[in-house]
């Protein structure tokens, strides 16, 4: 793995369709959100108004940051083990869903996808690096994803055939 591709901001970047906050509706266990963000966010919130708010958040960016902001009584129990894994299957909503998103992820080969923060912290670090620095977790998901779909490719078979189809999980 030779290069590095670095992505964060939503608007205006080569790769800002790989941002959870590009805006790009998903569709996840039949309900359909703004963006991959939005969906994320709201399944984090217990009070169903809360809910509703971050489904329906003007902008991802502020979904983003009232999601972040919840307390720990705000948030529904078990987040803490099952982030993760929605996250997961969010992302293969967004790249099953919209073939010119899969294609500019297949377009970055074997590069190393990192989300690069522009400010540090903890959630900076968990999702992407800060000056080179985190787990890029959202990072490592997409370089995963990328992967599946290369091989789906190679099969011959079209990705949504070859895959799981995301339904089940938290
Ligand atoms: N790209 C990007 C962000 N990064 C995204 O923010 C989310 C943080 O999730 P959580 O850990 O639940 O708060 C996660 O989807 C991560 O990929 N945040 C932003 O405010 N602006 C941005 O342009």
């Amino acid at each position: 793995m030779d290069n590095e591709i670095r992505f964060f901001d939503p608007r205006n970047e080569t790769h800002s369709g790989l941002s959870n906050l590009f805006e790009r509706p998903i569709e996840l266990d039949g309900i359909p959100y703004l963006t991959a963000e939005h969906a994320y966010q709201a399944a984090k919130a217990r009070d169903p108004q809360i809910r509703a708010w971050l489904m329906a958040a003007p902008t991802p960016e502020l979904s983003a940051i009232v999601g972040d902001s919840l307390t720990a009584e705000q948030t529904v129990p078990g987040w803490n083990d099952r982030h993760v894994d929605l996250m997961s299957r969010i992302l293969r909503a967004k790249y099953d869903q919209h073939a010119d998103l899969q294609a500019l992820l297949l377009s970055t080969g074997d590069a190393k996808l990192v989300e690069w923060a522009p400010e540090d912290g903890a959630v900076a670090r968990f999702w992407g690096e800060f000056q080179g620095r985190g787990e890029n977790t959202l990072g490592k998901m997409l370089m995963g994803l990328r992967a599946v779909y290369r091989h789906a490719d190679r099969q011959g078979e079209p990705g949504d055939q070859a895959l799981p189809k995301p339904g089940s999980g938290p």
